[in-house]
């Protein structure tokens, strides 16, 4: 979530875009909910292209061969340790157009993304079991902080993008914006 809001500050068309949708899809009269998330297409791209330049478990978790097998013409011995790099796979040029810019319309005619070059919840029998309710929560969270805020950064200058070292992809600086509930949304604010 602390990326997708740091992306849409470095990227103000989108980020007005998405708001955009809101507004004409939910409204302001009252708050987005769980029913309204099907109707955000832009939203869900957003969410999409952030999971796939910064996905929250860059190597998945740790699996283990059952069998020996043959992955790419490598071999594998069975019981050997195997990590996914979803980081590299979901900016690799070769699967990807403009691999490392920040384009959620690529997710716009809805086939992108499709077999295994998008796996922030891995993929198979062991992937995620909570991609649905994540990819929900997440939803709701981005759209909720869109409709009510409006956001911008501390100064001209862009919000830090680094990546810090970790398993789960934190940012190397916390991000720090500036934010102020939009107008139409003044008075469903002051209810809470
Ligand atoms: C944005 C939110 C989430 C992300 C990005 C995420 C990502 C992942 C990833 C990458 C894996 C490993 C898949 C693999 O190695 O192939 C995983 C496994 C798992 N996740 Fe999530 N997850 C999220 C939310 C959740 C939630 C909400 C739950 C439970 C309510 C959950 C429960 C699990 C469980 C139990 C596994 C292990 C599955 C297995 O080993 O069979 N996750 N998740």
């Amino acid at each position: 979530m602390e990326w997708a809001i740091s992306l849409l500050l470095n990227h103000p068309e989108a980020m007005h875009k998405a708001w955009t949708e809101i507004t004409a899809e939910v409204g302001q009269d009252k708050f987005l909910d769980e029913t309204d998330l099907p109707k955000l297409n832009y939203l869900q791209s957003i969410i999409s292209e952030t999971m796939r330049l910064f996905p929250p478990a860059p190597l998945l978790l740790p699996h283990e061969s059952s069998e020996d097998c043959v992955v790419c013409g490598y071999s594998v011995p069975q019981g050997t340790m195997l990590f996914v790099n979803a980081w590299t796979i979901q900016r690799d040029p070769k699967l990807w157009e403009e691999a490392t810019r920040f384009m959620p319309e690529r997710f716009e005619g809805g086939e992108e993304g499709g077999g295994c070059k998008l796996l922030p919840f891995g993929v198979g029998r062991r992937a995620c079991p909570g991609a649905n309710l994540g990819r929900k929560v997440v939803g709701l969270v981005i759209g909720s902080l869109i409709q009510s805020f409006e956001w911008n950064r501390i100064g001209e200058e862009e919000t830090d993008m680094r990546e810090g070292t970790g398993l789960t992809m934190p940012k190397a600086e916390p991000l720090v914006a500036l934010y102020s509930p939009r107008p139409g949304m003044v008075n469903l604010l002051s209810t809470i």
